[in-house]
């Protein structure tokens, strides 16, 4: 009996490699939840490391172009009293010199820091940073425009492809070749519902794209980010939180250091239970094998 196996290259962020059988990359999803405080930011961080992620992630924006025309002048209450939502978003952000001392923070903990860019100057902004990757959020699979500035970069490209249909992630795909790709499944429905998760996606990508894919998950709990990585996720990223009850679009249904942690002590667990697929007789089987086995063949 033969099977043929196409096998697919591993891409490398900094010195980790996603593959099959790397270690599962495990991202800690800042995103905004730091609601522009540098402190939270940091927290969020020591959070990552203390749980054994291998990376944060932020959310860069240049608010006046990434804001949709027809929600600027909308007025949002927030904690620092209503303001517009295009106010509100520049109130989010961090500039160079916060950037600089958050990913030189993240690097002094062992973890890479990087961001996914919502617009093309925002790009070049973490370019000056000296970002290892950049990650394409679900919402701008189909900006060709900064999907081509990011190929540009020459740097590995984590693609997720919530909120997309398969004729348009193909064609983000061809805009970013697939020499330095790794995929994400996601369903951006928050929380996510099991129903919406739609796990064997993960196999489909790979077999469609034949790069690694890994699971950007939206939804409560760990049991459909553990089942991903058992279903070859060679990456995964969670939103986190100190506190699930903080103010802000996405901390309901963001992990608490506490979550985070299980989730990576268990992916840990998992990386080692999966094995190779090649039969064998473990060591820890030969008592039982001679207590329990009656016709030797
Ligand atoms: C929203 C983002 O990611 P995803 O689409 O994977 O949820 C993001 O990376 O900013």
């Amino acid at each position: 009996m033969t099977s043929v196996t196409t096998e697919i290259k591993p891409v490398a962020i900094g010195e980790s490699l996603l593959g099959a059988g790397q270690q599962v990359y495990v991202i800690g999803e800042i995103g905004i939840n730091h609601n522009g405080d540098i402190e939270i930011a940091k927290q969020l961080i020591d959070v990552s490391a203390e749980a054994g992620a291998n990376a944060v992630k932020f959310q860069k924006r240049t608010p006046e172009i990434s804001t949709p025309t027809d929600m600027r002048d909308k007025i949002r209450s927030t904690p620092w009293g209503d303001m517009t939502y295009l106010d509100y978003r520049y109130r989010v952000e961090f500039d160079q010199a916060q950037y600089k001392e958050l990913i030189s923070y993240a690097a002094s903990k062992g973890l890479h820091a990087f961001a996914s860019p919502w617009d093309v100057p925002s790009v070049e902004f973490m370019e000056e940073q000296g970002a290892v990757t950049h990650k394409v959020a679900s919402a701008s699979v189909t900006d060709i425009d900064l999907l081509k500035a990011l190929a540009q970069t020459g740097k590995p490209i984590i693609l997720s492809t919530g909120m997309s249909t398969i004729e348009q992630i193909d064609k983000a795909v061809e805009t970013l070749g697939t020499s330095n790709l790794v995929m994400m499944h996601a369903t951006s429905t928050y929380p996510l519902p099991p129903e919406e998760a739609n796990l064997r996606m993960i196999e489909t990508l790979r077999d469609r794209y034949q790069v690694p894919v890994g699971y950007s998950g939206h939804e409560r709990g760990l049991q459909i980010s553990l089942a991903a990585v058992a279903l070859g996720a060679v990456t995964v990223e969670r939103h986190i939180t100190l506190d699930r009850t903080m103010w802000g679009s996405d901390q309901a249904s963001s992990l608490e250091p506490k979550g985070f942690e299980s989730l990576i002590r268990d992916i840990r667990i998992l990386e080692q239970a999966m094995g190779d697929g090649v039969k064998k007789v473990f060591p820890g089987e030969l008592a039982p094998l001679s207590r329990l086995r009656r016709v030797d063949a």
